[in-house]
């Protein structure tokens, strides 16, 4: 039997999937780092610890591994998306990683629209400019370290520096490049209009490659210290929505996907360049030939929960903090929860905004909350459903994926919330899945990414909306929506309150 690996570097752990050919996971491994939050919308990540947690847990992965090395054919990655790595001319790492939920650019943002103009910038990259979007972290350092910037020679993604130091050979490819902001994403071609306007070198920018282009093999260093054989093929890899969008067979027009990790997502196939959303919802270059897709993003979905558990339930499980929420009806018994809890972007770009819980009760109970903070994240993609449907889109079935698709009571609020059937996949790991699809495509096993996901892709449940509750979900759904205008301005009075 013959293996491939997909590594899917996310915010909260590394996870590894060892896939065989007939994309049944053969062993799983994961392994988690932490944020580093030095003040109010801060997030960064030391990209030394995504390469120790990397080569650990594909070191695990080996140890248990009973076939023959050789038989893992190939590797490839998917990475949370946008973080800026400033290296120097030796490749080495400058400073830590500014994260995708970093919010500390909006100054960054608005300089962006005053060099390049805001319907230029949207006609270049298709995308608005958001604070957790690369150039405006570039400019940021530009501005704020400028010792450190006059030492950079280049800048890469998150996954791109960890397939850096497993191959030795520096790239970015498309899918990701399109979340930095300086790509033309129909041209495929860095912009160098962009970098002149905001007097940038494009000199900075890396090589560009195809997400399933080969572009290297493991070092030897890399191949001793995991057991993995130098021979092992090592594919571009795709940013986590592209993968997961693979990994969910989101491969052709009128498929959609939500993801909930982290972020939280909800990403729709587009087989043209030419669609027009006004820069309401994020535009980007698929991992998959010559197509796009877009989206639209929560910052604090998965995110919100944990931070949840993490004060008020730190040493219990996700599962024994989650399970009684299937005995509060919908809506929480009054209770409804934002989740702003680092700002938001879709559909209020706005990073000042920060999250409420509403009508909290003497009566309410622990589990309340927990299924208000479930509601809420819903809530919030659904914001985004409602941008592709009012777009024209029909949207009646949803592949439902990441950590936050572990929750059967989650995905049945998924199908009431968004009234769609949500499909459960027989791993919830799309992203993971999708870079080792791209790895199996790129070693020859398919003709097709396409005909690899008839292969590897298998719906393990279906669920279906069920009337009465997505009724009620309609009318709290519109009472959700009020929250933001009407929590907005009290937000800006506490900013200058805030850590
Ligand atoms: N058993 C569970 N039930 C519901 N949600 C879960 C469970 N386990 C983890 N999660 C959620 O999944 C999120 C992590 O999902 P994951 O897809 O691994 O994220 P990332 O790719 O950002 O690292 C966590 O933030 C958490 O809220
Ligand atoms: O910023 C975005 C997409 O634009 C995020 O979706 C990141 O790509 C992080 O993903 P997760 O860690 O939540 O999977």
């Amino acid at each position: 039997m013959k293996y491939v690996i997909g590594v899917d570097l996310g915010t909260s752990a590394v996870k590894i999937l060892l896939v065989n050919q007939h994309g049944e996971v053969a062993q799983e491994v994961s392994k988690s780092y932490p944020l580093i939050q030095e003040k109010t919308g801060y997030s960064e990540q030391n990209p030394q610890e995504w390469v120790d947690q990397t080569v650990a847990g594909l070191s695990d992965l080996l140890l248990d591994f009973k076939g023959n090395r050789e038989d893992i054919q190939g590797i490839s990655f998917s990475g949370q998306m946008h973080g800026l790595v400033l290296l120097d001319e030796d490749h080495e790492v400058l400073r830590h990683a500014i994260l995708w939920n970093d919010t500390r650019t909006t100054a960054e943002c608005k300089e962006i629209y005053d060099a390049v103009g805001k319907d230029r910038l949207l006609e270049l990259t298709k995308n608005p400019a958001l604070e957790g979007f690369t150039l405006p972290k570039i400019l940021w350092v530009k501005k704020h370290e400028s010792a450190i910037f006059g030492k950079a020679s280049t800048f890469v993604l998150p996954k791109d520096y960890v397939r850096y130091k497993l191959t030795g050979k520096l790239h970015m490819e498309y899918s990701d490049a399109a979340g930095t902001l300086l790509l033309n994403v129909s041209e495929k071609a860095w912009s160098k209009e962009i970098c002149d306007a905001l007097d940038l070198n494009p000199e900075l920018c890396p090589p560009l490659v195809e997400s399933y282009d080969e572009v290297g093999t493991i070092t030897e260093d890399i191949a001793e210290i995991t057991g993995l054989s130098p021979e092992t093929s090592v594919f571009a890899g795709g940013a986590d929505n592209a993968c997961g969008a693979i990994g969910s067979g989101i491969l052709e027009d009128g498929k959609t996907l939500c993801s909930i990790g982290t972020s939280g997502v909800v990403l729709s196939y587009e087989s043209s360049d030419d669609k027009d959303f006004g820069g309401k919802v994020h535009y980007f270059n698929h991992s998959s030939p010559e197509a796009f897709y877009t989206m639209g993003v929560t910052l604090s979905a998965g995110y919100s929960l944990t931070w949840f558990k993490d004060v008020f339930a730190s040493e219990e499980t996700f599962e024994d903090l989650l399970v009684d929420i299937g005995s509060v009806p919908v809506g929480s018994n009054g209770l409804l929860f934002t989740p702003y809890l680092v700002g938001e972007r879709t559909p209020h770009a706005d990073a000042a905004i920060r999250a409420s819980f509403i009508g909290v009760d003497s009566s309410h109970e622990r589990k309340d909350f927990v299924r208000a903070v479930l509601e809420g994240i819903t809530f919030s993609l659904n914001e985004s459903i409602d941008i592709f449907r009012q777009s024209g889109k029909t949207i009646n079935t949803i592949v439902s994926i990441g950590g936050g698709a572990k929750n059967e009571d989650w995905l049945q609020m998924q199908a009431d919330i968004f009234d769609a059937k949500i499909i459960r996949l027989a791993s919830e790991q799309g992203p993971g899945m999708g870079a080792a699809m791209l790895a199996a495509y790129g070693c020859g096993w398919f003709a097709s990414l396409q005909a690899c996901a008839d292969e590897f892709l298998k719906v393990d449940k279906e669920y279906l909306p069920n009337k009465d509750k997505a009724e009620k979900y309609k009318e709290l759904f519109t009472i959700y929506q009020e929250i933001y205008e009407q929590t907005k301005g009290l937000n800006n009075k506490l900013l200058e309150y805030r850590k």
